[in-house]
């Protein structure tokens, strides 16, 4: 496919284009995904449009992120969709880095790490330092979708001295309220209606929640689960409710009391069988209880 964008494979062109940038004093916004993009994406990407005089777009399957058997494989890899989806914009992005699994891991990658617990923040951790090296951005896009994921790449930008600005964005939603997500796309239509439960079960949380803050007591995390678990009762027997987690908004450590001032993060995370019978999809998602 023909494209105006400038389409980058290599760490050498992405550090060449970053100095010419840097040469002409423009900011640069990075937006990093995993491709199959939808409007979660195209809104993150929009967002760095309008902050920064040039926005680069990554496409990269990460294989250190994904757990055993996880969908590495089936992952949607779209990238023509993607491509037409970057140029179809008000104003097209300036880059897309493209890089194969060898660029980005010249040593191989350490597969045992997939085996061990967290196996997810540590390839996370991993790729998303390896992308700011690189691409050195004034500021990078983040979804709030992935709750954790916004919460170990502030840590991470924070320790490590990194000179970029984290910016997380709201999740957008399909109009039933489902999170909007590259894997639902493994969901028939019937299936994706069903799915509306999930972000359901977290408004009810969330309005217990609000309700009963205004005592001005602590409220108990187990019984905001417990509304949310009522909800998701009525899900289909097939469905595997992974957790529910009430979690201190900036370290995710998983509260008893939520209390006025603090919050929390409600988030979860659900199997749903794929309409093509091929195993499950891991949908997830969060709402914030404000403090
Ligand atoms: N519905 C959404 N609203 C806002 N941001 C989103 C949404 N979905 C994904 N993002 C953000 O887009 C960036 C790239 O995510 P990624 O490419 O993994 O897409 P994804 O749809 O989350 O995929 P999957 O859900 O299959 O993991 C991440 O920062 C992610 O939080
Ligand atoms: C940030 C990210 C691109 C790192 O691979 C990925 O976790 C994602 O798409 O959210
Ligand atoms: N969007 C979060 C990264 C993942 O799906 O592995």
């Amino acid at each position: 496919m023909t494209t105006s964008i400038k389409i980058l494979r290599t760490v050498g062109q992405v550090r060449a284009w970053q100095k010419q940038c840097f040469f002409n004093k423009e900011t640069v916004g990075f937006v990093p995904t995993m491709g199959a993009l939808h409007q979660g994406h195209t809104y993150l990407v929009n967002q760095s449009l309008k902050e920064n005089d040039r926005t680069i777009v990554s496409i990269f399957v990460n294989p250190s992120q994904f757990a055993p058997h996880e969908d590495l494989d089936a992952y949607p890899r779209t990238i023509d969709h993607d491509l037409q989806a970057l140029e179809s914009l008000d104003r097209p992005v300036d880059a897309l880095f493209l890089p194969k699994v060898s660029e980005m891991f010249p040593s191989g990658i350490v597969l045992d790490v997939a085996k061990q617990k967290g196996a997810f923040v540590n390839g996370v951790s991993t790729i998303v330092t390896k992308l700011l090296n690189v691409i050195q951005p004034t500021n990078a896009y983040f979804g709030q979708k992935d709750a954790q994921q916004c919460v170990v790449v502030k840590n991470l930008v924070k320790d490590l001295l990194i000179d970029t600005t984290i910016r997380v964005c709201p999740t957008l939603r399909e109009p039933n309220g489902l999170a909007m997500s590259s894997r639902n796309a493994y969901l028939s239509q019937e299936a994706k209606d069903q799915c509306s439960i999930i972000y359901k079960g977290l408004c009810a949380g969330r309005d217990y929640y609000e309700e009963e803050i205004k005592s001005g007591k602590p409220v108990s995390a187990a019984a905001v689960a417990d509304v949310i678990r009522e909800v998701f009762s009525s899900m289909p027997k097939e469905w595997n409710l992974e957790y529910i987690a009430v979690s201190h908004p900036e370290s995710l450590e998983d509260l008893n009391e939520i209390e006025s001032g603090v919050g929390a993060t409600v988030s979860t995370a659900v199997r749903v069988p794929k309409s093509d019978g091929s195993g499950t999809a891991r949908l997830i998602d969060n709402v914030q209880l404000n403090g």
